[in-house]
């Protein structure tokens, strides 16, 4: 690890622009996440979430700034930095000819671990996968793919977990057991979480930290002090959000 590096930081962008083809998406994305920080990151539909995922993950090359991921630049370390980040794929991306257990088995041998290295928890079964591990992922239904997608992300507990739009579809008792996952993650101040979504009332229950996208910038950030004392007030932290993306609606 870069000696300059703060230890307690997992994640830090840095003046990042990214997009498609020569077409920025998201501008000027700063972030820093600490070890233990679950952020919850909104926007419209189109304000560049996935996009900004997708950059932070190395799916797409960034068109300035940095990324570093526990420790290790994207650019320069990016097996490194790779190692330190397991994401949820989006369900209709996931490989459907391959049983459950082939595609964990897939998964943790990109990222050197065995199909059920999950310390501490056995997901497959706290997330009801246990039936349909040995069927093809052809045959699962739309949450039971979101499942599987979750379970993978969790292979070998890596650093920063990265859950995109991920709760959607999952069947109550499947959404608990994630979220009580992703707590306990985070409570062990070893890892940290992003969790975009557009279930806005999740936010303070869930997560420390926000943001919103708005146009691919940053157009609100909401620190632990304020979504602890936006959370005390039932609706509050909606209501910011609503304002946030009325005023940007109207701008725009
Ligand atoms: N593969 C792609 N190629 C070109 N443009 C894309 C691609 N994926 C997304 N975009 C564009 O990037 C912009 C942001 O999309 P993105 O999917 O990042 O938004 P989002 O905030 O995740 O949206 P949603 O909430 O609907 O999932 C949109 O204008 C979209 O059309």
């Amino acid at each position: 690890m870069d000696s300059s590096v703060d230890p307690a930081e997992i994640l830090a962008v840095r003046g990042l622009s990214a997009g498609y083809g020569a077409r920025a998406v998201v501008s000027g994305i700063n972030l820093s996440l600490n070890r233990g920080d679950i952020l919850g990151l909104l926007g419209a539909n189109g304000s560049g979430k996935s996009t900004l995922l997708r950059a932070i993950t190395g799916q797409i090359p960034p068109l300035s700034g940095t990324v570093n991921i526990n420790g290790a630049d994207l650019a320069s370390a990016a097996e490194r930095a790779k190692f330190g980040f397991g994401l949820a794929i989006d369900p209709s991306d996931l490989p459907v000819a391959l049983t459950g257990r082939q595609y964990l088995q897939l998964v943790g041998s990109i990222r050197g671990c065995a199909e059920d290295d999950w310390p501490g928890v056995n997901v497959a079964e706290r997330l009801g996968l246990k039936p349909w591990i040995d069927r093809a992922i052809a045959h699962y239904s739309l949450g039971t793919r979101a499942k599987i997608a979750i379970a993978a992300a969790l292979l070998g507990a890596p650093p920063l977990l990265i859950l995109d739009e991920s709760l959607n579809g999952l069947d109550p008792l499947a959404a608990f057991e994630v979220k009580r996952i992703i707590l306990a993650l985070a409570s062990s101040g070893r890892h940290a979480v992003i969790i975009s979504t557009h279930v806005v009332e999740s936010v303070p229950g869930l997560c420390n930290r926000a943001v919103l996208l708005a146009d691919g910038r940053m157009a609100r950030d909401w620190q632990p002090w304020h979504l602890a004392e936006a959370g005390q007030m039932p609706g509050a932290f909606e209501a910011e959000v609503m304002r946030a993306l009325t005023v940007q609606a109207t701008d725009g």
